[in-house]
């Protein structure tokens, strides 16, 4: 496998010590939040944002305490919005919306295109209300609420892991399933296209083409990709996303693992993750249902061949074979099937490793945590009180850049 050298960005393993990674903390598009929207925004109820903020603030200093660069998604795409190519590109994403109509489409072009790069960054992230328009005009912009959004806004953007996912040396900026959710990678296709941080990186994705969303995506040893299919994820998605890290070295198995198609699984770290190079805090309750599909390069081109696909067999077992170890051990969240329900909905499962044996985790899935600390994993517990309400948790949170290769 093409590993990437320790300099430059790239990611091999979901343990491999943490070096860089990419978060956003959430701002102003949070306030945008009520109980007439939360639902389609992807939020179970209305956080309180300042709180959110602290929450968020002490996340980030865990990972700076111990020694991970931390990239912040509002601060690059700022320094990217003075691009004249990359403003461009956002905006027409921003715009591109069939609810506008021509007239209010160039009105909305003008306004965002008037803005500092600073407060074009907000304004993609925040979104543009009806009265906050500066020259509104157009028959859907009478028709409109004020405060209706011309652009919405992208609270889930600090859920970063959905948005981009890098495999060895190379990004995937993903194709989000969710409308709410959809113009998130517009953001971060300008950040890695045109960021100086970013020079040289081949993205192996793109936005628009079938449904990946990162979150369905574990790097399970160097090599092994496992891509959940579900609410969001799509068997294409995840096809294509095969024939890619094969064409391009990056991988030699890919496991697509079907999940329920409910909230409560919208993604598959929503249901497992690893915390040791063999090992997994998982949801009991799928343990031993959880299927996969084994698959790997067919032998023609890779454009056109026949993947060679295998299974369904068991994800334990299948992982284990494609690792090549002899067990893929797992840790339970909760302990009774209703603490495990409750800490799943919570995100227990949800951690981000810092290295091996040492993970991110909500404080508040006590009894998941008392399992991983009596499996000799460290857990740095974080609050998450108000971060959850968007039903997300570390790893959610995170979008690994740079991780040490782990040792074979
Ligand atoms: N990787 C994850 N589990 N991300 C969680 C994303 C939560 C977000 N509110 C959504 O519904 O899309």
């Amino acid at each position: 496998m093409r590993a990437p050298n320790p300099t430059t960005p790239g990611v091999t393993s979901e343990v491999g010590r943490l070096r860089t990674v990419l978060l956003h903390r959430p701002g102003a598009e949070l306030r945008r939040l009520t109980p007439r929207n939360n639902d389609e925004l992807l939020f179970d109820g209305v956080p309180w944002v300042a709180r959110a903020q602290e929450e968020h603030d002490a996340f980030a200093a865990a990972l700076t305490d111990r020694g991970v660069e931390v990239l912040h998604l509002d601060r690059l795409l700022a320094e990217v919005m003075a691009v004249p190519a990359a403003r461009a590109e956002v905006i027409a994403a921003a715009v591109d919306d069939p609810r506008l109509g021509a007239t209010l489409q160039h009105a909305t072009t003008a306004h965002l295109d008037g803005l500092a790069p600073e407060d074009l960054a907000t304004a993609l992230i925040a979104g543009v209300a009806n009265d906050e328009l500066r020259g509104g005009r157009g028959l859907a912009y009478e028709l409109m609420g004020r405060g209706d959004f011309v652009v919405p806004p992208l609270p889930n953007l600090m859920f970063t892991r959905d948005s981009s996912v890098w495999v060895g040396g190379q990004v995937a900026v993903t194709s989000l399933a969710m409308p709410a959710r959809d113009r998130e990678s517009a953001l971060t296709a300008a950040l890695y296209t045109h960021h100086p941080r970013f020079a040289g990186v081949e993205q192996l994705y793109g936005p628009h083409l079938e449904h990946l969303e990162g979150g369905d995506v574990l790097l399970l040893s160097p090599g092994v990709v496992a891509v959940g299919v579900g609410e969001r994820t799509t068997p294409g998605g995840a096809e294509r996303l095969a024939r890619r890290v094969f064409a391009r070295g990056l991988a030699h198995t890919v496991l697509v693992v079907p999940i329920a198609q409910q909230r409560a699984t919208m993604h598959l770290d929503t249901v497992a993750t690893m915390v040791d190079v063999d090992a997994m805090v998982m949801y009991p309750a799928i343990a031993d249902r959880l299927q996969a599909w084994t698959v790997t390069a067919g032998d023609a081109s890779p454009d056109t061949a026949e993947l060679s696909v295998q299974g369904p067999q068991p994800f334990l077992i299948a992982a284990a074979q494609a690792m090549r170890i002899d067990r893929l051990r797992v840790i339970d969240t909760g302990l009774d099937p209703v603490t495990a329900e409750r800490e799943q909905w919570d995100d227990g499962n949800n951690t981000l490793a810092l290295a091996p044996r040492l993970a991110v985790a909500y404080e508040r899935n006590t009894v998941t945590n008392a399992a991983l600390e009596a499996a000799g994993i460290e857990v740095v517990a974080i609050a998450g009180s108000e971060l959850g309400s968007g039903r997300g948790g570390p790893r959610c949170m995170s979008c690994p850049v740079l991780r040490d290769a782990v040792p074979a």
